[in-house]
């Protein structure tokens, strides 16, 4: 498997923020979102075993992995390496694009899918995944506009998400100003929360490994 990093952080993101987490960063991706905060891991990284990974996430005292990218599921072993993860008792969650078959992963494995919005350039055409989500799945909308909030909601509603998954909207760092997302979810009346990427309030935005 190919990977940039792993490193032990806060979770900065979703329903875990907070939470110390191990990050497994997975090295490509098919998509070029224009706002992407991890263009370092397009290319590069290291190949490493299944057996690698799982010693370097045990190196960490903690329950919680993220596997992550650049797009993980662009990795052919990402299922079994969940597997393994998750048959060492941890709690696994990925964080994805959702443009790539999501069902070759283990039931319990946390979803947290990214609906791409048409700022990002790079927009979801196919929901068809968001049906087979769990609850304790998430879903979130990176907003780069208002015109993006409100595709958003709309995708929300004609989906209906509220109350089948975890819902969250997250300003693009730097070019929406949370105070805005905030107004907007408030206007809104949608049971969805409001994510920030608290990992750049703690350590700044251009800080890799964090
Ligand atoms: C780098 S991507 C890797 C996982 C997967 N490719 C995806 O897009 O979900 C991880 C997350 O970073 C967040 N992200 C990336 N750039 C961002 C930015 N400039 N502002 C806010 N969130 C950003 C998105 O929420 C995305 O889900
Ligand atoms: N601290 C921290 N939390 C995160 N949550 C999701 C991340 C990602 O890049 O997928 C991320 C990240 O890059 N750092
Ligand atoms: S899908 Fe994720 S990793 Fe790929 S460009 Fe978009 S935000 Fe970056
Ligand atoms: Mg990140």
């Amino acid at each position: 498997m190919r990977v940039t990093e792993i490193f032990f952080s806060i979770q900065g993101e979703g329903t875990r923020a907070g939470l110390p987490c191990v990050f497994v960063r997975f090295t490509g991706c098919d998509l070029r979102c224009n706002y992407c905060d991890t263009a370092y891991a397009f290319h590069g990284g290291t190949d490493m075993t299944r057996e690698e990974i799982l010693a370097a996430v045990a190196r960490h005292p903690c329950k919680l992995v993220l596997l992550t990218g650049g797009e993980p599921l662009l990795q052919k072993e990402l299922p079994a390496l969940a597997r393994e993860l998750l048959d060492r008792g941890l709690e696994v969650t990925i964080e994805t694009h959702g443009q790539r078959p999501l069902d070759a992963l283990p039931r319990e494995v946390v979803r947290i899918v990214d609906v791409k919005t048409p700022g990002s350039g790079e927009p979801t055409t196919d929901f068809g995944y968001l049906d087979a989500l769990a609850r304790h799945d998430e879903v979130k909308f990176v907003v780069c506009s208002e015109d993006d909030f409100g595709w958003s909601r709309d995708v929300v509603r004609r989906h209906r998400l509220e109350g089948r998954v975890h819902v969250l909207f997250s300003p693009v760092w730097g070019r929406v100003d949370p105070k805005d997302l905030a107004r907007w979810i408030l206007e809104s009346g949608l049971d969805a929360r409001l994510s920030l990427q608290i990992h750049k309030v703690i350590w700044g935005a251009d800080v890799h490994g964090v």
